[in-house]
């Protein structure tokens, strides 16, 4: 087993880009640790402070409420930190301002082919985690696209949140590759673009958990 996850054996959920009631509990009912907002309009998936306060307050004890910017001002982010617990940031950001509401927060890293990221990691020091997603110019995520998993090291000072372009059928696969500590999912369990399907999450989720289940017996 990887260096990154010795003690860790059960990966943690994360369905990204909830919209509707319905969403919060088809991810809960499948076992979700967290759920991810988006709070950039230019998202399909966006939306806003007044559905984000509805939304936040269906969703139980003990599952993370994540509301996720791209270059907020940091009124917004203020705003909304009341409906959340843990704020992702999808952007430039830099660290003093990621660091500034409170809250505890994640870093997107999107993978550009020049990208340090031991160095990024280590700029962003204060993050909780760090999550790592595709690159493509122009799209801050959700693309729908993975990215070449043997980039990130075995070692690596902050928990690895994976996503891009993960699936029911690819997750199996990144876990066994990248043993990452949380695998983050939006466009691959959405029938429609933009809307979460209650199968494709629940079919998320049971690969996550057959992964780990095979992983721990040394598959
Ligand atoms: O989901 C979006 O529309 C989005 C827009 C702008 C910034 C980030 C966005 N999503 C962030 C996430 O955490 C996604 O889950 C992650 O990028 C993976 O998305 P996907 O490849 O579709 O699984």
């Amino acid at each position: 087993m990887s260096e990154r996850r010795l003690a860790l054996a059960r990966t943690r959920i994360k369905f990204c880009g909830l919209t509707r009631e319905q969403d919060i509990d088809a991810a809960v009912a499948a076992g979700a640790d967290a759920l991810g907002f988006v709070l950039w309009p230019g998202s399909k998936r966006g939306i806003d402070e007044s559905r984000l306060a509805r939304l936040s307050a269906r969703v139980p004890a003990f599952v993370t409420r994540v509301g996720l910017f791209v270059d907020p001002s940091p009124a917004l982010v203020a705003r909304c930190a009341e409906s959340l617990d843990l704020l992702q940031f999808h952007g430039d950001e830099p660290p003093a301002l990621c660091a500034s509401f409170s809250r505890p927060w994640i870093k997107a890293l999107r993978m550009r082919e020049d990208l340090d990221l031991q160095m990024a990691v280590e700029t962003y020091d204060g993050a909780q985690a760090v999550l790592l997603d595709a690159y493509r110019p122009g799209v801050p995520g959700g693309t729908g696209e993975t990215f070449d998993w043997s980039r990130i090291p075995a070692r690596l000072a902050k928990p690895v949140i994976l996503a891009g372009g993960l699936t029911p059928d690819n997750v199996a696969d990144a876990i066994a590759t990248v043993r990452p500590f949380a695998v983050d999912v939006s466009g691959g369990v959405e029938a429609d673009a933009g809307l979460k399907d209650p199968e494709q999450m629940l079919a998320f989720a049971n690969a996550v958990r057959h992964a780990d289940h095979a992983n721990l017996n040394g598959w």
